[in-house]
């Protein structure tokens, strides 16, 4: 029969492709007996072969020993957060203000995206394996929450497809659906124990425990919004296009994304999406409106919350900025 190694690699292709099409497409291929069983197998194995686990086997979804803390981790590029329109003259004025600095643009094309009302984390990707995952902290220093993200099953341990960077941080929102968060609350509710306010609420306390192997049992989501630290090529020029690459690359993208090329597009985006708020499956408190072009968003910049009486004169920068 074949080699043990062999069997090993067969079966976390195969679980790691079924997890997609059951957790990412919501369209399995096969039973979930059938799912369970080659599970049941790897898991034997793994424990008859514990030299042969590795970071990336769909095993390592399932949770470990519980951590007494979690440690630091300060973000290589700050996740900062966003500003807020409140009516459709402000997202005039954020146009204006925009064209305004750049000058030599008359038009803007933007990706709107459903703001989720979940958790802003960082995954960071080395060699395509998922090494780290972290929570946005204060923008500068977050927690370190690998063990937990691992067991949400819409997130790749591996990437898939081909040709992605050497390293790649996904930026994106960890969130609980409406329906996994009515179940969970109920179930809490039937034995007594403290259920959530919101499904907000009941991502962060999921992400927050020392134990992975409680986080495995709440029914939590992600949906990549952004990328950060990027070594080794280039990412497609615009917003749009990257989110595309990473949802090649076996990462889930809100559906609800558009690439609009007017500003009255976006605000009848909103509207749109404001309509159809209740009906979603998770969670909103807005959306999210970028220039989509990335060489403008860095010619564009961030306003940081700096002071108006003090200034920095630079000296020239001495290494080019890695994006
Ligand atoms: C803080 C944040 C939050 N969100 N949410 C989405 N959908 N996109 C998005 N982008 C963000 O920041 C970008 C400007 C990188």
């Amino acid at each position: 029969s074949h080699d043990i190694q062999q069997q090993l690699d067969e079966l976390r292709e195969q679980l790691a492709y079924h997890g997609y099409r059951y957790y990412v497409e919501d369209n399995p291929e096969i039973p979930d007996a059938e799912y369970d069983r080659m599970m049941q197998q790897l898991l034997a194995i793994e424990k008859a072969n514990p030299e042969l686990v590795t970071v990336d086997s769909p095993s390592q979804r399932v949770g470990g020993e519980p951590l007494d803390g979690f440690t630091q981790i300060t973000h290589e590029i700050p996740m900062l957060s966003l500003d807020n329109a409140f009516n459709d003259d402000d997202l005039h004025a954020f146009e204006k203000r925009m064209l305004d600095r750049l000058l030599s643009e008359s038009a803007l094309t933007y990706c709107c995206e459903p703001k989720l009302d979940g958790l802003a984390v960082s995954l960071m990707y080395e060699n395509g394996v998922l090494i780290q995952a972290a929570t946005r902290g204060d923008g500068t220093t977050g927690e370190n929450i690998t063990e937990n993200v691992r067991t949400i099953r819409s997130i790749p341990l591996k990437l898939t497809g081909e040709g992605w960077p050497a390293r790649l941080e996904v930026r994106g929102e960890v969130f609980m659906p409406k329906k996994g968060f009515e179940a969970l609350n109920e179930k809490a509710a039937k034995k007594g124990e403290k259920t959530f306010a919101n499904p907000r609420n009941a991502a962060a306390g999921s992400l927050r425990q020392l134990d992975s192997k409680v986080t495995a049992t709440r029914p939590l989501s992600f949906y990549a919004y952004s990328v950060g630290v990027v070594e080794g090529m280039e990412l497609a020029g615009g917003q749009y296009d990257r989110l595309l690459q990473l949802k090649g690359w076996g990462l889930p993208m809100c559906p609800e994304i558009r690439q609009l090329s007017s500003m009255d597009d976006v605000i009848a985006y909103h509207q749109e999406i404001g309509e159809k708020r209740e009906a979603l499956p998770y969670e909103i408190d807005g959306v999210v409106i970028k220039t989509d072009d990335v060489a403008i968003q860095l010619r564009l910049g961030f306003v940081a919350r700096a002071p108006r009486w003090a200034i920095a004169y630079k000296f020239p920068a001495q290494e080019e900025m890695t994006l």
